[in-house]
């Protein structure tokens, strides 16, 4: 039976490619918008495991970027540096660097171009840097960037707030940004924020924040990142907006970008695993949030969504001990909590472990001195 399963989940695996570039003619002419009977049919082809979760999960790890954006205090290149080669040696493929953006709006981030200098390179490793307009690529690229992600909105508000423009005006500037990336041989990611809630206009509808992912899927972006900013969504939210965005872009080049902000992050992961995404933004230690997203909390913690898939023996390629090391050392240089509850779980329990441990070999030491 799990011969069977194998067999066909390989059959499927290299069906989908072809399935999508016959039905849509590949990316050239993407932005078609997928029948919702071939959407199943792709879901169904994702490599599952029995329960009917991806048999393997890709984290974007977007601690440096995301994570330290919106840190109050200055961080030192040096840390920053140590960080992302914490997170390399922890086997993440896609690193999210740091951002290409105007250092009056991001000042955080003022040191992109030392930072991409500066940091170990390894290979097979992608190290993605937010490019919000040429400019920025301008930067990406003489800082010898392979890839980039330019980010929309799925809120005409958020998207004035956060990149001065509206919408339209933004696809416009990244369809410039792609176009050139492109011919450079660099990959772009796209990302949809606001995608079920905006901090200044509420709801978003589904369909919209489709749309724009559409958009940017149809303009060249190898998978479009959906996220929820300000961490309002619900299960039932997501798994709308997603049901609409797979309308447009296949099931495996979506990703998923939850903030914890009311402490939905995992379920939502976990709805978003159940309709086959295998792609998903973490942030270590649950660092993170958008400086112009009121009252937005850090993303969810890479350590809660390993612990999430190795309970269900999901495939990562992540050392989760690794992982801990990165997320102790950015807490510490950062002088605050823990924003992930298995990271302090586990770390208490070793701590108390390890207390255990001292007072054990004290009492062994002190028996052997008194029999002495
Ligand atoms: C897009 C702009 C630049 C427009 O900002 P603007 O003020 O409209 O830009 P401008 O073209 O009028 O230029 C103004 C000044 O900025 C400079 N400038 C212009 N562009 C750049 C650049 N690329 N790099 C460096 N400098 C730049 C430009 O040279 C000029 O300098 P001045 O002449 O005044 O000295 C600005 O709004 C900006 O940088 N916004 C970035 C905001 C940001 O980084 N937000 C956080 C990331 S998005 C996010 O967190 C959400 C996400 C992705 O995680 C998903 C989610 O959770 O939702």
């Amino acid at each position: 039976m799990q011969q069977l399963q194998h067999v066909a989940n390989s059959i499927c695996s290299r069906l989908l490619p072809a399935l999508c570039s016959a039905s849509f003619g590949g990316p050239a002419s993407r932005g078609a918008c997928i029948s919702p009977g071939i959407a199943a049919l792709q879901a169904r082809c994702i490599s599952t495991l029995q329960n009917g979760l991806p048999a393997t999960v890709t984290i974007y790890e977007v601690g440096p970027r995301d994570g330290l954006q919106n840190e109050p205090k200055t961080i030192p290149t040096d840390v920053k540096v140590n960080f992302i080669n914490m997170l390399t040696d922890a086997g993440f493929k896609a690193i999210e660097a740091t951002s290409f953006v105007s250092p009056k709006w991001v000042p955080q981030l003022g040191d992109a171009r030392e930072v991409m200098a500066r940091i170990r390179k390894a290979p097979g490793v992608q190290y993605p840097v937010l490019t919000p307009n040429s400019q920025g690529l301008a930067g990406a690229l003489a800082a010898g960037c392979r890839e980039v992600a330019v980010f929309a909105s799925a809120s005409e508000t958020f998207s004035k707030r956060n990149i001065n423009c509206s919408i339209e005006e933004s696809l416009k500037r990244f369809e410039a940004v792609v176009s050139a990336a492109r011919k450079e041989g660099v990959a772009v990611r796209g990302y949809v924020s606001c995608v079920v809630g905006c901090p200044y206009q509420g709801h978003v509808d589904p369909a919209a924040a489709a749309a724009v992912a559409g958009a940017l899927y149809d303009m060249g972006c190898y998978e479009v990142s959906v996220a929820d900013t300000i961490g309002v969504g619900t299960p039932a939210s997501m798994e709308a907006m997603l049901k609409e965005t797979a309308r447009y872009i296949p099931l495996d080049r979506i990703g998923v970008h939850c903030h914890d902000t009311y402490g939905m992050a995992i379920a939502n992961i976990l709805a978003s695993l159940r309709m086959g995404i295998s792609i998903i933004d973490s942030s270590v230690a649950g660092l993170g949030g958008c400086p112009y997203a009121r009252g937005a909390t850090g993303n969810v913690a890479t350590e809660d969504v390993l612990y999430l898939l190795n309970g269900y023996g999901i495939q990562h390629g992540i050392d989760f001990d690794a992982v801990l090391r990165a997320s102790e050392y950015i807490t510490n240089a950062l002088g605050r909590p823990n924003g992930s509850r298995v990271a302090n779980a586990l770390l208490a329990k070793r701590a108390d472990e390890a207390r255990r441990a001292a007072a054990k070999a004290e009492k062994e030491k002190a028996e052997a001195a008194g029999a002495a």
